[in-house]
């Protein structure tokens, strides 16, 4: 990759099993993320890798081990509290809001910073008034990076699935992570979609310093732009590396990349 300067660990995941009833989804899993790194999570389907981002990000509670963000300890911690420490994330299947305008859905995105209460705002008297022209600042600056001006008042639903994708990237940003978690950013995305979301996420890797976890099932893209990647099979983790070191690994070669992902 680039000669960007990766920094130290901001997130580091030790010994973390997780089980539905009787299924491990994930066994002893230990990895971690460095400042201003792209770490991608691969494996065929099953292997664990939702379930692994749901850890992080406070949806599923471990049975055992801990998650370490910027030096705070937690075995589990609920998706409020875990975006409150600065850990933004996209979604699989979009939980965007169709009916609503791509600025308003951004906008939703800076829920976590408002500090007025709901009755200044309301009312938009004092600090509120200016709280908002602050996060309305905020938001107009990530459609700018977007490239999505000319959607900003269209409902999110009439437009193109690629466009939709953008639009939760944008709401993600709008808390300002240090940490995003990308679920799948391409998936269902045609090539020049998936195209534009690579340069987006490099983008946001490059010009605001935010480290980026991603799962992702296109190898192509996972090879060009992750740093390092992180290999999981029937939960368990059979490879560590950069791209190279994962491409020549027997494990994952036999695992993952000899199926038809
Ligand atoms: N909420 C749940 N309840 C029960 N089992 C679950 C749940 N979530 C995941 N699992 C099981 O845990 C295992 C890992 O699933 P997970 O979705 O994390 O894999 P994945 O690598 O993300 O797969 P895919 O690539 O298909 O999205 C699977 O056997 C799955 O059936």
């Amino acid at each position: 990759m680039s000669d960007k300067k990766i920094g130290d660990v901001i997130l580091d995941v030790k010994n973390i099993s997780l089980s539905f009833g009787g299924v491990k989804a994930l066994t002893d899993i230990s990895f971690n993320v460095k400042e201003h790194e792209i770490r991608a999570i691969i494996g065929p389907n099953g292997a664990g890798k939702s379930s692994m981002l749901n850890c992080i990000n406070g949806v599923y509670r471990p049975q055992v081990g801990t998650i370490t963000f910027r030096g705070q300890t937690f075995g589990h911690m609920d998706s409020h509290q875990v975006a409150s420490m600065g850990i933004g994330r996209t979604f699989q299947n979009l939980a965007l809001f169709k009916g609503m305008s791509v600025l308003d859905n951004i906008m939703s995105g800076r829920n976590l910073k408002i500090k007025s209460s709901i009755f200044m705002q309301a009312l938009r008297i004092g600090p509120a008034e200016r709280e908002e022209i602050m996060h309305r600042e905020a938001v107009e600056r990530i459609i700018d990076f977007l490239e999505i001006q000319a959607y900003r008042k269209t409902p999110v639903g009439q437009l193109p699935y690629g466009l939709q994708k953008r639009v939760d990237l944008g709401r993600a940003l709008a808390m300002e992570p240090q940490v995003l978690l990308l679920d799948e950013p391409m998936a269902g995305m045609n090539v020049e979609e998936k195209q534009d979301m690579c340069r987006f996420v490099l983008d946001v890797n490059d010009e605001f310093g935010t480290t980026v976890v991603l799962i992702e099932h296109d190898m192509g893209v996972v090879m060009d732009i992750s740093d390092r990647v992180v290999v999981l099979d029937y939960g368990k983790k059979i490879g560590d590396g950069t791209p190279d070191e994962v491409r020549n690994n027997e494990d994952v070669i036999s695992a993952y990349l000899g199926t038809s992902h």
